[in-house]
């Protein structure tokens, strides 16, 4: 197995090739200075060698992609700093955890096959029907590998998870962030800084828990964790990678240098928004009001029509709403749209 990922140092395609799994995961070492340990398919960490000796990591980092299948640019970014890894043109200087979260809805070019894999975290695999389709048992083993990962860091590691997606919607704001709920927790400005450096320069505040795989490291383990949405879905090949390009060099940056400085917290450098509410489906015949072709970040003034379910029209309730991520077409009982009003005095520190 070491050999088929070494023969291209392609870890996205050693994980195309095993959509299913491995039988059992391998480790390696890079010219002594960084362990590699490959715990399955679509999930390879890599670690400091002095450090691991000495205990002493800074950072315990998690990118994640392709928990929707379909949303290839991250999935781009994230094999391409692995494979500068494995050839050794960059040095990692933290633990690094890297997941690529849905193989084979990879293969099948959708965003999932049976059911959202990123409504599944925090246990939700395993409620009512249980493990039933392949997503929710690869959902629980991504836990696992994101548990195990941080519960074996040392005392002061700063933990991290950037969950990177794309948009099915065009955007207002190109790049934006969401960020989990965190109960008691203040928000980190210097974790909103560095996004606005990766050119990530709009932040969601989540009001309440989710299913969601960030919320479940920035619940569960303390971690900086963002869902961070990188520009619009493109098939394989369609990305224009230069739009990418502040992004995937702050990463690497990340990853390779002890520690990366950032301008200090400045929310007039940010657009923030809190979500107000989330509209949830209720009823077979939801439709929203408005067209298919509405982008992200749009604004609704108070009074206007923004869906109808069973009859009844759901209106705008505050002065102005901003929506983000409307979709229709999701089972009864779940999220349809987030609806965002400006959140200019959050608890940040
Ligand atoms: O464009 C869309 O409608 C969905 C894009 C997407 O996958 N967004 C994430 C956001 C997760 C979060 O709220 O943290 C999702 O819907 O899972
Ligand atoms: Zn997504």
């Amino acid at each position: 197995m070491q050999a088929q990922l070494m023969e291209k140092k392609d870890f996205l395609a050693f994980t195309l090739d095993n959509p299913a799994g491995i039988s059992t995961g391998f480790k390696f070492e890079l010219a002594q200075h960084t362990q590699v340990e490959v715990l399955d398919t679509g999930a390879i960490v890599f670690s400091p060698i002095d450090q691991t000796t000495t205990g002493q990591h800074s950072k315990s980092i998690v990118l994640s992609c392709a928990v929707h299948g379909n949303e290839t640019a991250p999935i781009e970014i994230c094999n391409a700093l692995i494979t500068a890894l494995l050839n050794q043109t960059i040095k990692t200087a933290h633990r690094l955890l890297f997941l690529i979260g849905n193989p084979p809805a990879i293969h099948n070019k959708t965003r999932f096959i049976e059911e959202n894999m990123n409504r599944l975290f925090s246990g939700a695999h395993s409620k009512g029907q249980g493990l039933i389709n392949d997503e929710r048992i690869r959902a629980k083993k991504l836990e696992k590998y994101v548990a195990d990962f941080f519960n074996n860091d040392s005392a002061n590691s700063q933990r991290i998870h950037y969950d990177l997606h794309t948009a099915i919607r065009s955007s207002k704001h190109e790049k934006f962030a969401i960020y989990p709920y965190r109960s008691g927790r203040s928000y980190n400005g210097e974790q909103m800084m560095f996004l606005a450096a990766c050119g990530v320069d709009t932040i969601l505040f989540h009001h309440e828990p989710t299913t969601t795989f960030s919320y479940y490291s920035s619940e569960q383990f303390n971690a900086d964790a963002f869902t961070v949405e990188l520009g619009k879905v493109m098939p394989f090949g369609e990305n224009d990678m230069l739009r990418f390009e502040q992004t995937q060099i702050m990463l690497t940056m990340l990853i390779t240098q002890p520690s990366v400085t950032v301008e200090p917290y400045d929310p007039k450098q940010l657009n923030l928004y809190k979500v107000s509410r989330s509209i949830n489906k209720n009823a077979d015949d939801f439709n929203f009001a408005f067209a298919n072709d509405v982008p992200n970040f749009s604004q609704f003034r108070q009074g206007e029509i923004l869906a109808t379910e069973a009859g009844k029209a759901i209106t705008v309730n505050s002065p102005v709403e901003a929506i983000v991520f409307p979709n229709a077409n999701v089972p009864v009982g779940q999220r349809t749209v987030l609806c965002l009003v400006p959140a200019p005095n959050e608890d940040v520190q």
